[in-house]
């Protein structure tokens, strides 16, 4: 798929059943998959032995990998924790550091944990903010509810590139505990 697309089309978030419709591609993360990514791995890995709950899933409609093109994907992270930690995303850096992305909240409540180098930053997501990645800055999405599924569509440049490795050899600096019956953002030491 090199050629860029030539027709106009629409995708529907369906708000009952939480899915990007017209999605190509789904992608789910269950506590199996989630290796090193909890500040408790030993609790992890019993949760995963236990239940293997999924974590998160994600619906894509995906595009040429080519420079112009636009990808879009409904992600739905489940209310959970692993001792403490709010159900995340792993998280990723773009492999093209140039490319920024998007992200408009549709259900939910949550924070997006920004990385560059030592720095980090975090913003409130909830119904109607749309945040914005500045390109060169790793992403992680945390769902801060202890009831509900938090629910975003992001959309991203289609040559942007997914790289994990940097975010597991460059890690996050604070991470998201429940505390106090909401949430504290507290620093990896
Ligand atoms: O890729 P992860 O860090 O696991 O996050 C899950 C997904 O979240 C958003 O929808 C991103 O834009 C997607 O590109 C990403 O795949
Ligand atoms: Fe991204």
């Amino acid at each position: 798929m090199n050629e860029k697309i030539e027709a106009g089309f629409f995708t529907v978030f369906n708000r009952q059943e939480n899915i990007l419709e017209n999605y190509d591609h789904y992608e789910e993360r269950k506590l199996s998959d989630m290796h090193r990514y909890f500040a408790a791995e030993d609790i992890r890995q019993q949760m995963a032995l236990a239940n293997n709950e999924v974590i998160y899933r994600v619906y894509k409609k995906t595009a040429p990998l080519i420079a112009g093109e636009l990808e879009q994907a409904v992600t739905v992270i489940n209310p959970g924790q692993v001792n403490g930690e709010f159900f995340m995303t792993k998280g990723h850096y773009h492999i093209n550091e140039k490319c920024s992305e998007v992200f408009f909240t549709l259900k939910g409540e949550g924070l997006l944990l920004l990385q560059k180098g030592q720095e980090t930053k975090w913003l409130e997501m909830k119904p109607d903010v749309i945040t914005y990645i500045p390109a060169g800055w790793g992403h992680r999405t945390i769902n801060t509810s202890l009831s509900e599924p938090f629910v975003f569509i992001a959309f991203w440049p289609a040559n942007a590139g997914h790289n994990y490795q940097k975010s597991l050899d460059e890690p996050f600096g604070r991470r998201v505990f429940f505390y106090n019956g909401s949430y504290i953002v507290s620093k990896v030491l």
